[in-house]
């Protein structure tokens, strides 16, 4: 499903671009469909620029990625776009909402890039609303919401247009424990329910706790940890 060849990014920096940063060496990894992977290492290892990389905000020095037996490195912009309304989906640790939009209003936003039409819309919306338990909380705004509930808001619009992979980054990592664990829960019923893989970074065991394999970046480097308990 995602599949990474030989990967390596060096961040350029300097006025000039004469220093050279180099985060990730060399890394190949495989995610099959259905998966739940977590991603560990130590703050400024490269977990979220791995994550970049696979999701095309940022480019490669070298190496390739193929999701769904794409070869998204030699995609331009528009379509790496295109490509990423209709099979990955994103999960943030800060939600990253729109303040001004309500509940609805957030989870509607993809499918107005799609440029689905408002019928198919209200229909998506709805029931992705449904799916995440926030019918009643449609009108709200985002600091009308608890984290709990923001986090099930911005799930509902990483889930609204139905994509096969899921991209999380620290998805629980500013909720407490019991928020979390719901959260957690909610994303195994997805994964189980309606087979979407997950790829997700954490540097909580709690999350490691529902991933079917973790690794592990290191020095720019992967470790694979085997599956989880
Ligand atoms: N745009 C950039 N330009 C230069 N260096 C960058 C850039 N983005 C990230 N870095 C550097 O790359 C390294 C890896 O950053 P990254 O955010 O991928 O780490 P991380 O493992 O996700 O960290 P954390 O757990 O703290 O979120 C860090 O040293 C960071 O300073």
């Amino acid at each position: 499903m995602i599949q990474v060849n030989n990967l390596s990014h060096q961040f350029v920096l300097g006025k000039k671009g004469e220093q050279r940063l180099t985060i990730l060496e060399n890394i190949s990894l495989q995610v099959t469909q259905g998966e739940i992977v977590a991603v560990i290492g130590r703050s400024g290892s490269g977990k979220s620029t791995l994550l970049n990389l696979i999701s095309g905000f940022i480019r490669p020095t070298s190496g390739e990625i193929i999701i769904d037996g794409e070869n998204v490195t030699e995609f331009n912009e528009t379509q790496y776009a295109n490509f990423r309304l209709e099979n990955l989906g994103f999960i943030f640790q800060n939600f990253q909402l729109i303040p001004s939009l309500t509940a609805y209003q957030n989870i509607e936003l993809p499918l107005i890039f799609k440029g689905e039409t408002e019928v198919k819309r209200k229909e998506q919306t709805m029931e992705t609303l449904k799916r995440v338990g926030l019918e009643s909380y449609k009108d709200h705004y985002p600091s009308e919401l608890s984290g709990g509930q923001q986090q099930r808001v911005s799930i509902a619009r990483a889930l609204v247009s139905n994509p096969p992979i899921i991209l999380a980054d620290e998805p629980t990592g500013s909720l407490d424990s019991e928020t979390e664990a719901e959260i957690l829960d909610f994303i195994n019923v997805l994964n189980r329910d309606y087979g979407i893989t997950f790829l997700m970074i954490t540097h909580d065991n709690q999350v490691a706790r529902i991933a079917h394999r973790t690794i592990e970046i290191s020095d720019g480097k992967l470790t694979n940890r085997g599956q989880a308990v």
